[in-house]
């Protein structure tokens, strides 16, 4: 991929800086689309602004620790949404981003409940030049919007209570929208895109994605559909594309719309969907065995109705040298192997390299810094329940008491964290593959949705499986090297990582 400055190209005329956005519902893929753009994208100098709705910004942490594959610049915006609530603060990292002329390009991965209309129009609206006071330029002089980029869960997309017909037909009749129906906010995100990303194919039947490759045709005739696993798309589909127009814009329902309500009459999208967050912290292991029941239950079929995603850093009991990124989406669960806690390091190299400030704050006697920190969002959110849940996997005082020894011993079903010589071997493998190499390393709990009953069907049964799946071809072409690359880990080398994360592993979460 060229080094593309707008149409003039670096050093020439033009240039309003590029800009390509990510939207689709929580856990559906952005992250992991945005990190194989960065990983795999050649010579250019990408800014990437991270909104996440959360007080807690884990996918600016996921994406910053790959920071050194593309990354010139990250931003981070979180408990809010740039479709509405934010989206003041983004006109201004957007004009400050072009007006730097440092960058070739701007990827903005939205939040999962973003509407990418509502992003789209911002570039209609003007902002204030920071050297003259006073006086205003619409943001499209600065920066021209290139595409928009909607990620569809395979997995979670509600199917069973969709076909096509429904899709075109019930779904669109505006009389039958309630405010709080999520399958409304997902066909908003699939109407408005120049290109649809259907992921996680890995998971489901082909048959299921042909049915939802309808549903997303249906829904949208002119966006280019691919279809992934791990949000591996070909990056000229979704870098300088020109694929945005303002003319077809003008014409999609809706447009404009939000900026002519006043500020005091809007929603935001969190309250509109009914959509609320919480950060679960607590300075206690989990008990291994525990937390897999938990995780079963949260990926049930009734409790992840509620618990839409979860996200964040844990401790396990077992393991008590490294965090754990969890990360559920709906029916599906995975824990990754993180980095090593500060506590487990020498003093003297982290005191000398990273902020002692921040993480002198967090270290308690006895545990450093280790802790739970999970963003848990849902729908409907009954927040004492989910905490009740997690609680009931803290180790008790007595097995606290115990200390590591005895924790070591618990029966631990999760995949075992690879060690360094794995894991150098598996991301040799994945440059020569020329992608991210993205499965998962971690524990995986599946759950159907109950779908395999129904026509979408064939989505895998209510079930706990071990990942160790070797090198499988997958529909979309690439090999999947499975059992242990440490899909989102620091790809330099897990050893680094081990004994001396990056700073950004360590800056406050
Ligand atoms: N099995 C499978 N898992 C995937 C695939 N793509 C992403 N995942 C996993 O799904 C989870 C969510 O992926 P993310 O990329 O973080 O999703 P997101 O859309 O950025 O999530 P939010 O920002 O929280 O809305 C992570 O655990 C990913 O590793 C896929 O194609 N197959």
């Amino acid at each position: 991929m060229g080094s593309v400055r707008g149409e003039g190209g670096p050093g020439g005329e033009a240039a309003q800086i590029p800009v390509s956005v990510l939207s689709g519902f929580l856990g559906s893929g952005k992250t992991t689309l945005l990190k194989h753009v960065l990983q795999n994208q050649h010579g250019m100098k990408v800014a990437v602004v991270v909104n996440d709705m959360a007080e807690l910004n884990v996918d600016a942490h996921l994406v910053s620790r790959d920071r050194g594959h593309g990354i010139e610049k990250m931003i981070e915006m979180q408990n809010g949404c740039i479709c509405c609530t934010l989206r003041d603060e983004l006109l201004v990292q957007i004009r400050d981003l072009a007006l730097s002329k440092k960058y070739d390009y701007i990827m903005i991965e939205s939040t999962g409940v973003a509407e990418p209309l509502g992003v789209a129009e911002s570039f209609t609206m003007e902002v204030e030049l920071p050297e003259t006071p006073g006086e205003f330029v619409p943001l499209a002089e600065l920066a021209k919007l290139d595409c928009l980029i909607t990620v569809v869960d395979a997995v979670n997309f509600p199917m069973d209570s969709t076909t096509e017909e429904m899709a075109s037909d019930r779904w669109k009749d505006t009389d039958e929208r309630d405010d709080q129906n999520i399958a409304f906010l997902l066909i908003d995100q699939i109407e408005f895109a120049n290109v649809v990303v259907i992921n996680k194919i890995d998971q489901v039947s082909p048959e299921a994605v042909a049915q939802l490759e309808k549903i997303v045709r249906k829904l949208n005739s002119k966006a280019l559909i691919l279809k992934t696993s791990y949000s591996r798309i070909p990056l000229e589909q979704v870098l300088n594309t020109g694929r945005f127009s303002f003319e077809e814009a003008q014409a999609a329902p809706g447009w404009l719309q939000s900026l002519k309500e006043p500020d005091s009459q809007k929603v935001p999208e969190t309250e509109e969907y009914g959509i609320s967050s919480f950060v679960y912290r607590r300075r206690r292991p989990f008990h291994p065995e525990r937390l897999l029941d938990v995780l079963e239950k949260m990926t049930s079929r009734d409790m992840a109705a509620h618990v839409v995603r979860s996200k964040g850093f844990i401790w396990l009991a077992s393991r008590n040298d490294m965090y754990g990124d969890l990360s559920q989406a709906g029916a599906l669960a995975t824990i990754n192997p993180g980095g090593a806690w500060f506590a487990c390091m020498n003093r003297a190299v982290w005191e000398t390299e990273y902020s002692t400030a921040a993480v002198n704050a967090e270290f308690l006697d006895g545990i450093g810094d280790r802790r739970q920190e999970i963003v848990i969002i849902g729908k409907d959110l009954r927040r004492a329940e989910v905490e009740a849940m997690l609680d009931s996997c803290l180790l008790t005082d007595e097995e606290f008491a115990l200390g590591e020894s005895v924790w070591k011993t618990y029966k631990d079903d999760f995949d075992p964290w690879v060690d360094d010589e794995d894991d150098e071997d598996d991301h040799e493998d994945e440059h020569e593959g020329g992608h991210e190499g993205g499965h998962e390393g971690g524990h995986e709990n599946g759950h159907g949705n109950g779908k395999e009953d129904n026509e979408a069907g064939n989505h895998r049964a209510h079930e706990t499986e071990q990942k160790e799946v070797a090198n499988e071809t997958q529909d979309d072409g690439h090999t999947e090297h499975a059992h242990k690359c440490k899909h989102g880990c620091d790809h330099e080398n897990a050893a680094a990582s081990r004994k001396k994360p990056k700073r950004s592993d360590k800056e406050p979460r």
